[in-house]
């Protein structure tokens, strides 16, 4: 289905849309003085009579008018979402530098805050189906972003200090990158119609980002079979990345883009946050990283649970 299937938020495609949205993806946008030209290579048993011309002329016309106003919506958007991503970066990067927080606090703070905005920013987006590409254009450019500083091609020194733990550029190639890639494949993948995709990102932003704020604070008693992780960080973890995820899904519960029953969504995310509490917790040895086994851990439990 093209661009120019406008769908409406937390309305299902029906028949009608998708034939006329099918209809328009073959048709849209010929202009009117193509409109002889373009009834002329009709078949003939769809010729439409001067009566009936008039109406579909208005209906392409105004179709393309609706199109042309989701990609203005959908690129305005992208372009208000990339600029609070660098005020983002630069703000915590100026607090850094001026020693208002530490370095350590100021990267989780990134880390929670970015993959969360960029979500809670998805209703800014148009109801077209071509949104979520547009969406996605934040986290690419991003990515980008992280991968020529991470080769050293560039150098942003205040992405490296906001980003990174010890200022080292390639740093930025893997917890970062990794956290980035995340979100594209949330929000092409799983974008406003899944919880699946809500709850991961507020597993891998929430939950991990507070487990290592809290962790490092009140994590004295350590974990038996990992000592470099705490209960205090791992309870943080499941606490606050059920929280997050419950509070996502009510954002986009009452925005209308899904419909939950709530007593068995309680239980559902508390079992998909104790899954990714536990998968965080276990010793990686550095091989997996939490930007990816926790959201990926996330996602298989929530398509088990949820089943969309
Ligand atoms: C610090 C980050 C990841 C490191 O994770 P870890 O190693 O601590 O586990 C986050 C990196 C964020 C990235 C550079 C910027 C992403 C911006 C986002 C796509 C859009 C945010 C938009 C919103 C409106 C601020
Ligand atoms: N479950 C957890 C997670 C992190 N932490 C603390 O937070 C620090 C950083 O955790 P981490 O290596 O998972 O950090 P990231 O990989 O998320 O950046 C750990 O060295 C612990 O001190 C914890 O105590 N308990």
């Amino acid at each position: 289905m093209g661009y120019g299937a406008i769908m409406s938020p937390g309305v299902p495609a029906t028949g009608t849309t998708l034939s006329h949205a099918r209809f328009l993806s073959h048709h849209v946008a010929a202009p009117a003085s193509a409109l002889p030209l373009f009834t002329a290579t009709l078949p003939k048993h769809v010729l439409i009579k001067p009566s009936g011309l008039r109406r579909t002329r208005g209906a392409v016309l105004s179709a393309a008018a609706g199109v042309g106003g989701a990609v203005l919506q959908d690129a305005a958007a992208t372009a208000l979402v990339v600029g609070g991503a660098y005020a983002l970066v630069s703000t915590f990067d100026n607090l850094t530098r001026r020693n208002i927080i530490e370095q350590t606090l100021s990267r989780k703070l990134v880390h929670i805050l970015s993959g969360l905005l960029f979500l809670a920013s998805w209703p800014i987006f148009s109801a077209s189906t071509g949104a979520r590409y547009f969406a996605s254009v934040v986290p690419s450019l991003n990515c980008l972003r992280l991968v020529m500083n991470g080769l050293s091609l560039t150098t942003d020194e205040g992405l490296i200090k906001s980003v990174s733990r010890e200022g080292k550029p390639e740093e930025l190639l893997r917890g970062p990158l990794y956290y980035v890639l995340v979100l594209i494949l949330c929000a092409i993948v799983f974008w406003r119609e899944s919880p699946v995709g809500m709850i991961s990102l507020a597993m891998m932003c929430g939950g991990d980002g507070i487990a290592d704020i809290m962790g490092r604070r009140f994590g004295s008693v350590k974990i038996p079979y990992n000592p470099q992780k705490s209960w205090a960080g791992s309870i943080s973890m499941f606490l606050f990345g059920f929280l997050v995820s419950i509070g996502m899904l009510y954002y986009f519960a009452v925005l209308g883009y899904i419909q939950l029953e709530w007593m068995q969504t309680l239980e559902r995310v508390a079992l998909v946050s104790f899954v990714a509490t536990l998968i965080e917790s276990l010793p990686t040895t550095g091989i997996v990283d939490d930007n990816i086994s926790v959201p990926l851990a996330s996602m298989v439990t929530s398509l088990l649970v949820f089943g969309y």
